[in-house]
């Protein structure tokens, strides 16, 4: 579905990543992780054609150079949180602007019958329906979170970029939005490439991880294969199983209660 064969990209012509090689199939979710500055956004933005780069980004064999951006943006989007928050847009037209690709008239003055029915659809789908008539500089930080993947979900793509999308999300929302994709790309054969800092996240989302370091690929593969404690600790520097069973620890010793191993989806 989407493959990058030696993609290197950067700022002021300095190579920030170097030689990635991927392949993303349908229905697969991917996470990238890393440390801080490590290049995961930069990665993003390239995939996105936001910035320049050197070697092959294809979609399904094409490659997106050769493509509109209006065409590959029905393709590929990216979970924007730049928006339109300045403006008194309310959650609805907030939405409604994800379906700008697909509507004859783009000055959103007749929305045609499918843009309204699809842009409720993606207002259900993230349960934001009972507030779509909200002015967005009146949400909160995670229900704007939830606006920006409705219009990203308005978009109708196949492949969703998302840099750090549980970042203002409560634990509920955030499980709830792992849900979510996970079901989505499933579903409907459709790919999800994801940033995220939280490797607990990480595991329940991933098929497939990418483990960048300094902008180079430190492991790639199968979620089982690439979460190993010795790879974990080189490339963030730190003893990263010993954090996470310590927090299950703490766990104990607040709650009183054992640790017992839940079987998760
Ligand atoms: N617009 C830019 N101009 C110049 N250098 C940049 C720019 N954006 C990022 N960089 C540099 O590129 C490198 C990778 O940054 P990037 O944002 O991709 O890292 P990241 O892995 O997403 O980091 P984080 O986990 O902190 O979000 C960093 O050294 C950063 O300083």
């Amino acid at each position: 579905m989407l493959t990058l064969k030696n993609v290197s990209a950067g700022y002021n012509g300095y190579d920030v990543l170097k030689n990635i090689s991927l392949n993303i199939s349908e229905g697969e979710n991917l996470c990238i992780i890393g440390p801080n500055g490590c290049g995961k956004t930069t990665l993003i933005k390239a995939i996105a054609g936001l910035i320049p780069h050197t070697g092959n980004i294809k979609i399904n064999d094409v490659n997106i150079l050769s493509m509109k951006r209006a065409e590959v943006a029905k393709k590929m989007a990216v979970m924007s949180q730049i928006s339109s928050i300045y403006f008194s847009y309310t959650v609805y037209e907030t939405v409604l602007l994800g379906r700008y690709l697909h509507m004859k008239d783009r000055s959103f003055k007749q929305p045609s019958v499918k843009d309204k029915e699809y842009t409720e659809k993606c207002l259900k789908a993230v349960d934001l329906y009972s507030l779509k008539d909200k002015q967005i500089n009146t949400l909160s930080g995670g229900q704007l979170q939830r606006v920006y993947l409705a219009r990203t979900l308005a978009q109708e793509p196949k492949i969703i970029l998302l840099d750090e999308p549980t970042n203002h999300l409560d634990l509920k929302n955030q499980a709830e939005l792992i849900d979510f994709l996970k079901n989505w790309s499933k579903e409907k054969g459709h790919a999800v490439i994801g940033v995220l800092h939280d490797l607990n996240l990480t595991m329940k989302l991933a098929d497939n991880i990418l483990l960048l370091d300094k902008g180079e690929i430190a492991a790639y593969g199968k979620a089982t294969d690439v979460i190993s404690s010795k790879l974990l600790n080189k490339v963030y520097d730190m003893d990263v199983a010993g954090y996470m069973t310590d927090s299950l620890k703490q766990w104990e010793y607040y709650t009183g209660e054992p640790f017992k191993l839940r079987k998760v989806n």
